[in-house]
């Protein structure tokens, strides 16, 4: 198996990036779909999934739930959120980590026009989010990027051009 891995914060443009990734030939899947899936069922909201599904079945559960239905070779894995998470990748294929940076400003502006559901109202919310998912250890995840992409001041189609040179 082989893994396209795409972290970064919320709103930084990891679905965009790997949405790109999808198009030359990879599987999509989504950690937050997988959330967001498991919300619906319980009735729970997203961001308590998010820490429920990790407190109580070890912090590889998400990407388990991934693997576990994964059919096919390559894919590109929307969504990682600690090292824990890379680790579980690394143990069953060859696993490439492109990592997604963009300033708060931009990555909140972004959100907020966004409006999924579960997208946060205000900039506390925002920032409540962004520690949430800091103690996942997404912070930690960016030494161990194979690339790192500024997803700022750049169209759609830049960050395009400058991917096909990598994947
Ligand atoms: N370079 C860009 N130019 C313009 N809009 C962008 C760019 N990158 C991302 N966006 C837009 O910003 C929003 C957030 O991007 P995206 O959904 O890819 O972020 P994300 O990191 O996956 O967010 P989350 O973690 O909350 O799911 C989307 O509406 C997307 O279309």
């Amino acid at each position: 198996m082989q893994f396209v891995a795409v972290a970064g914060l919320p709103g930084s443009g990891k679905t965009t990036v790997a949405k790109i990734v999808e198009k030359r030939g990879y599987v999509y899947m989504s950690m937050g779909d997988v959330v967001r899936a498991v919300a619906q069922k319980t009735g729970m909201t997203p961001d308590k999934v998010a820490v429920f599904m990790r407190l109580e079945k070890g912090r590889r559960a998400v990407v388990k739930h991934i693997l576990e239905t994964a059919k096919g070779e390559r894919f590109v894995i929307d969504g990682l959120r600690s090292p824990e998470e890379l680790d579980a990748l690394e143990e069953v294929g060859k696993t490439f980590l492109i990592y997604v940076v963009a300033s708060k400003r931009t990555r909140y502006t972004r959100l907020y026009s966004r409006g999924r559901s579960d997208d946060p109202l205000t900039y506390s919310q925002f920032l409540m989010r962004d520690l949430r998912e800091l103690k996942f250890g997404l912070a930690d995840l960016l030494a161990r990027a194979d690339y790192i992409v500024v997803n700022e001041n750049k169209t759609i189609e830049q960050l395009e051009e400058e991917l096909s040179l990598v994947i």
